[in-house]
């Protein structure tokens, strides 16, 4: 509620001193000057985009505002904080979407948030103001608009801390013409549009209410007048300023759910300046009009009922007008701009549909400087209120307004015949002679009546008048007409029925104002009726809009999520695709892979029964080859095939000589040590892989190459072919490093020398290098589910390194014997096979538990 008392003081509303505040009786060149008019005719037009400014109401004084209005409960509930529906930047606001998550976001010229007016004043008004002053544009109109109780009247009047954007213009009006120092005359008008009838205010605070009368809109080409408007000639700063606050007094302003003091009219309040030379004024003046339009509501939240329902009604109705002449605007100056051949008709700008925007065709047309501020609420309930707002601030800003600085008005016309005057409507004629007296005696000292404005000559602006504003007024006439003849019909009926009898003359009296009084009736019902009706269908309407804008966007973001979804189930397929592609090749290397090493086992079986075990442990060796590699390749595609054969090759021939070959025939004595196989790279599992087979096939060498009997029969290479067997089994179930680990168990078994060479630590590794001999010789043998001699001679083989390494390798050592038994035998196995690059944590690693878990599986199979 905008604190009145303060604004206009204690004074009654009438104005009582009125000294400085001088009605002109005009002459009729200044008459005919338009008080709202268009640019168009001017030249020199310059094209410049409609400003538009958001103001948003702070949230605790929207809860509190609404809070003091009639209707308990339009605020926030019992313990709910205040909402940020909205969220601003320096030039945008973003909405906080009902359906949930998202925000639009809309664009201004600068948005304002709080309480300050002085920062809205000096961006949006000021500079109008300077314009008006130095009359560089003709018309500039400043609108506020926004829902009741978004701030409209706060804006544009304020409260004595912070005066609004009309007080403030009017103290720094006078500043301003003081520095320009040139002759001028400043004449304010203040006028009210309620229920689309324009009613002077001035007028109004002069006779201390509100004038009955309303006054007609006449429309010249693209200018508006107002005949009969009261304008005051105001000489400084103060006089405005209570002539202002007198006459705000008077507006209509009625409390509603929305707003302990509801404007229930739009207010205009406009600055005319016209420029004075030598004492004559020039006939150039410009115009700067503020007005506070009243807000648009709707029904089911006031709940408003009677004439309050009627009031809203037409609120919305001429805001609703007002919203077309935007739409059609921009509607037709996209088109322009789309050139000729861009397709569609221009539409017609429907400001005659309502008071408000004949009033301001010029503006609504596209031509003088329209500035917007468009006013929001961070209360909970103006949800639907700021999305229709900020949608017209969006529409408003992409308009172009064509502006000029006023041309010297044409030279005034010769006065015309007295039949030429224009007879008003009833309803708007001037007060008779005798009215006309009694109203002088009410009126204040220091105002003179104003010359009824139908004596006023207008040659030219006749026929548009007649065109622009009889219609209505004629209508009226005849409508009028035609009801005095009917009543004279009814009386002259009522005296005739009696046939001469005597009438009772007083019973027809109160019977005939039954029947005005029902006719009233009637129509007051018929009003309110359709008021309801109307409302009823603009908040429909309007509600079904946006309800509609926001499943679009609700379908568009779902669009947008099903296309994401639609990507991620094409490449879900495309990998589906993959992976069984890559399960198909593994199956079938798996087997292929099972099928060679059945066929090695069943040449080893053979092998063992038929007692040539230097061959079934070179069968071992090429058996373990393809698997390792199978194995490697599997794992890691690119290298490991590669580096599994490079280092398998040499150790499989070697190994076939060996086995072939009797012991000996390496050209080494008995009991010297084979020398070591080269050590293949160590950098990871693909390498412990090649080595893996490797190392089993180094243990068939070593086997070989022991040096043991002659006749390749050796009870080494019985291990070494046992060693095998595990280690192709191993190859074939088993990670790289799992090979490898077997493998070289398996290569200790024969190897006897290699643990030596294993300098540091080899004693002490050579002892477990024995056991896991033995534990490979029993694992080939439980493998094969046989008691073969190959088998025997594995765990022999077991024994006797048990013996073996720490007699040779002790030496070296120095000792060490059976200390860290257990798992440096691993290391020493590695060692000795050749594999190389195990180390004595090799087995221990998890890829080893993993070995062990799948060799497990393995068994299991
Ligand atoms: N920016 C603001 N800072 C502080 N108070 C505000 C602000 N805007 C509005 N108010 C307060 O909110 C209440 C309603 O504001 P106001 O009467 O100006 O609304 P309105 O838009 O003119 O409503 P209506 O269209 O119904 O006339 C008033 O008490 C006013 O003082």
């Amino acid at each position: 509620m905008v604190e009145q008392e303060d604004v206009l003081g204690s004074e009654d509303a009438r104005i009582s001193d009125v000294s400085e505040i001088e009605p002109r009786r005009l002459r009729y060149s200044e008459e005919v000057l338009p008080l709202h008019w268009s640019d168009a005719v001017q030249p020199g037009k310059c094209v410049r985009p409609l400003k538009v400014y958001a103001r948003i109401k702070p949230a605790l004084v929207a809860a509190a505002s609404t809070d003091g209005g009639a209707g308990a409960g339009a605020g926030p509930a019992a313990g709910e904080g205040p909402q940020q529906l909205l969220q601003a930047t320096a030039t945008e606001v973003s909405q906080v979407l009902r359906c949930g998550g998202n925000s639009m976001a809309y664009s201004f010229t600068r948005v304002f948030e709080g309480s300050d007016q002085q920062e809205l004043y000096g961006t949006a008004v000021e500079p109008l103001l300077e314009e008006l002053v130095g009359l560089r544009t003709g018309s500039s109109v400043f609108m506020a608009y926004g829902a009741s109780g978004t701030g409209k009247s706060y804006t544009m009047q304020g409260t004595a801390a912070q005066p609004g954007m009309i007080p403030r213009t009017l103290s720094r009006l006078y500043q301003l013409l003081e520095e320009r120092g040139k002759g001028h005359q400043v004449q304010l008008c203040f006028y009210e549009v309620y229920e689309n009838r324009v009613y002077d205010l001035l007028q109004s605070a002069r006779l201390g209410k509100r004038q009955a009368q309303h006054l007609p809109i006449q429309v010249l080409g693209a200018h508006a007048c107002v005949p009969g408007l009261l304008r005051c000639h105001c000489t400084s700063a103060d006089a405005g300023q209570r002539l202002f606050a007198a006459a705000s007094r008077i507006r209509t302003q009625s409390a509603t759910n929305t707003n302990s003091e509801s404007s229930r009219s739009h207010a205009v309040f406009t600055v005319q300046l016209l420029e004075v030379e030598q004492g004559t004024v020039t006939g150039r003046s410009a115009t700067l009009s503020l007005v506070d339009l009243a807000g648009a509501e709707r029904a089911g939240r006031t709940k408003n009922v009677g004439s309050k329902l009627r009031e809203s009604a037409n609120i919305n109705t001429s805001l609703s007008v007002l919203g077309r002449c935007l739409e059609a605007l921009r509607h037709n100056q996209a088109l322009a701009a789309r050139g000729p051949g861009g397709g569609g008709a221009p539409r017609v700008i429907p400001v005659r549909e309502s008071s408000l925007t004949q009033l301001f065709k010029g503006v609504l047309t596209g031509q003088g400087n329209l500035v917007l501020s468009v006013h929001l609420s961070q209360h909970g309930d103006e949800y639907d209120t700021n999305r229709h707002t900020l949608r017209f601030g969006a529409l408003a800003s992409r308009l172009q307004m064509a502006v000029a600085a006023p041309a010297a008005a044409p030279p005034p016309p010769p006065p015309p015949p007295a039949a030429a005057s224009i007879p008003a409507p009833a309803s708007q004629q001037q007060p008779s002679a005798g009215q006309g007296r009694a109203k002088r005696q009410r009126v204040q000292p220091g105002f003179e009546e104003q010359p009824p404005i139908a004596e006023v000559p207008e040659e030219g602006v006749e026929e548009e008048a007649e065109e622009e504003l009889q219609p209505d007024s004629r209508r009226q006439q005849e409508v009028e007409a035609g009801a005095a003849e009917a009543v004279a019909a009814e009386e002259q009926a009522a005296l005739g029925t009696g046939g001469g009898d005597v009438v009772d003359a007083a019973l027809v009296a109160s019977l005939r104002a039954q029947v005005q009084q029902l006719q009233q009736q009637l129509v007051v019902a018929e009003e309110t009726a359709r008021a309801a009706a109307v409302a009823e269908w603009e908040e429909l309407v309007a509600s079904g809009r946006e309800e509609l804008e926001e499943a679009q966007q609700r379908a568009e973001q779902l669009e947008e999520q099903l296309a994401a979804a639609g990507k991620e189930l094409a490449a879900a397929q495309r990998e589906a695709v993959a992976l069984r592609k890559e399960l198909a090749q593994e199956r079938a290397a798996s087997k292929a892979r099972e099928e060679a090493l059945e066929v090695q086992l069943a040449e080893l079986r053979r092998a063992a029964a038929t007692g040539s075990y230097g061959q079934g442990a070179a069968a071992a060796g090429q058996a373990a080859e393809p698997a390792a590699t199978v194995h490697a390749e599997e794992r890691h595609p690119d290298t490991g095939r590669q580096q599994a054969a490079a280092a398998a090759e040499p150790q499989a021939q070697a190994a076939a000589a060996a086995a072939d070959a009797p012991a000996g025939a390496s050209g080494r004595p008995a009991g010297e040590r084979a020398p070591l196989a080269p050590l293949p790279p160590t950098s990871g599992n693909k390498q412990q892989s090649g080595g893996g087979a490797s190392a089993a096939r180094a243990g068939a060498a070593g086997g070989g190459s022991g040096g043991r009997p002659a006749g390749g029969r050796t009870r080494n290479a019985a291990a070494a072919a046992a060693a095998a067997v595990a280690a192709v089994a191993d190859a074939a179930a088993t990670s790289g490093g799992g090979a490898l680990h077997s493998a070289g168990a398996a290569g200790a078994t024969s190897a006897t020398g290699t643990a030596g060479p294993s300098r540091q630590g080899a004693g002490r590794h050579a002892g477990s290098g024995k056991a896991e001999a033995a534990a490979a010789g029993r694992r080939s043998k439980r493998r094969r589910g046989t008691e073969d001699g190959g088998e025997a001679d594995g765990e022999a083989a077991g024994k006797q390194l048990e013996e073996q390494p720490v007699a040779e390798a002790g030496p070296r050592a120095g000792g060490g014997g059976a200390h860290g038994h257990a798992e440096a035998g691993e290391e020493a196995g590695a060692v000795g096979a050749g594999g190389g690059m195990a180390t004595a944590d090799a087995g221990k690693t998890p890829v080893a538990g993993r070995t062990r878990r799948k060799r497990q599986a393995v068994r299991q199979r």
